[in-house]
């Protein structure tokens, strides 16, 4: 049996209900208002209670926000980023990522820190221009992915803390994996449930190749993270082990194959999955940069995110990134789909539809076979809006 599988799913124990909220969409991202991380979390009498909900919550809304957390130092971070797992229940042997290749270029005022990657225009600048068949439209919006896939155990909590800022551009955009699973009919979840998905870096495989640079092969956050493949062979649905809930996990640049079925099958299903990101953005959300010190934590086993580089001429944009090291990915068959955790399921009809509302309660309409209700047939010919349970006959 895998490592964690059968695992218990979290629960809140309310420390964090005193803290003002906004949710960002129904389906994912919550920002918190007037909290200082530091402060009010982290040396906070009960932080270990704190901590751990805010974790739980992170992985059930994919991504949290803080914002101006301006006495937040690189250690604070680490420790921050790491606390979060360690109180989720990660195993002992997981720390804080150490990226494979060193940093091209350590903005101003940025010290050398292996645990700390730095996201920054400068030397994004730097490894575009190097990379051969770069195109233009792929220097404006970077693309999906969960952050380091390609490590045999990748993160659990992503945090980024955004502290120079151009004058406009550059959000960020996250997408819900447990979303994609939720939005495939039973039978193709039956499917993909249980496949495997091989993934690798090619961008720093190539940066290896092209610009002699050398790897990190000491081990990076976890013992099982070491040498110089940057491959992974993970589930394809992914169960998350705070929530319990199963996501899609073959999303983005380092997901290559999938493996139990034909090339051509793979790069289908792969496409599918991206596609259906980019199709449906109510189950995305996006975040404006607006104070230097803005921070968004993130749980990579569950979302999926984006980089927008459509400020090239408005500034410099610069982030230090410290990536928290989970578990080894696993599928546990009887976890469930966030919707059916929480009841959200919709009764399928014949024709394989969702019936909501007034379907559900209509005689004419239950009987399925795409049956028209005379009622509203009726109303939607006298102009009214036809909806809700009300109209039940
Ligand atoms: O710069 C950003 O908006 C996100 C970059 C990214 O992918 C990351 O920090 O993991
Ligand atoms: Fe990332």
């Amino acid at each position: 049996m895998a490592e964690g599988q059968g695992r218990k799913p979290l629960e809140l124990s309310g420390a964090l209900d005193k803290f003002g909220y906004e949710e960002t969409t129904p389906e994912i991202g919550r920002e918190y208002v007037n909290v200082n991380i530091v402060d009010d979390l982290l040396k906070a009498e009960s932080a270990d209670d704190l901590l751990r909900d805010l974790a739980i919550t992170i992985s059930r809304r994919g991504v949290v926000f803080f914002r101006a957390q301006t006495n937040l130092s690189n250690d604070l971070q680490k420790e921050f980023v790491h606390r979060l797992g360690q109180l989720a229940g990660k195993p002992e042997e997981s720390s804080v990522h150490i990226f494979p290749l060193a940093p091209a270029h350590v903005p101003e005022g940025g010290t050398p820190d292996r645990h700390i990657s730095y996201v920054n225009s400068v030397g994004f600048k730097y490894m575009f221009e190097k990379m051969p068949n770069m195109d233009k439209r792929r220097f404006d919006a970077a693309e999906w992915h969960t952050d380091i896939q390609f490590e045999p155990v990748p993160a659990d909590y992503t945090s980024l803390r955004v502290i120079k800022l151009p004058e406009t551009g550059g959000d960020t955009l996250w997408a819900s994996g447990y979303e994609l699973y939720n939005r495939l009919s039973k039978p193709y979840q039956s499917f993909v449930d249980g496949l495997t998905v091989t993934c690798r870096a090619d961008c720093v495989l190539m940066a290896i190749r092209n610009r002699g640079e050398k790897i990190e092969e000491g081990e990076r956050g976890n013992p099982l993270n070491t040498g110089t493949a940057l491959t992974a062979v993970h589930p394809v649905v992914r169960t998350n082990p705070v929530t319990g809930w199963k996501s899609i996990f073959a999303v983005g640049q380092f997901s290559k194959r999938i493996n139990e079925v034909n090339q051509y099958e793979s790069d289908e299903l792969l496409k599918k999955f991206y596609g259906m990101i980019q199709d449906n953005h109510d189950l995305q959300c996006r975040f404006k940069w607006r104070n230097p010190h803005d921070i968004a934590i993130w749980d990579n086993r569950s979302v999926f995110h984006r980089a927008t580089f459509d400020y090239m001429n408005l500034g410099e944009r610069s982030g230090n990134r410290a990536v928290g090291i989970g578990e080894a990915p696993y599928f546990d068959p009887g976890s469930k789909s966030r919707a059916e955790a929480l009841g959200l399921v919709k009764e399928p009809q014949s024709n394989g539809a969702p019936a909501t509302g007034h379907a559900k309660a209509c005689p004419s309409m239950a009987a399925g076979g795409g049956a028209v209700c005379p009622k509203m047939a009726a109303m939607a010919a006298n102009g009214a809006a036809a909806g809700g349970n009300g109209m039940a006959h």
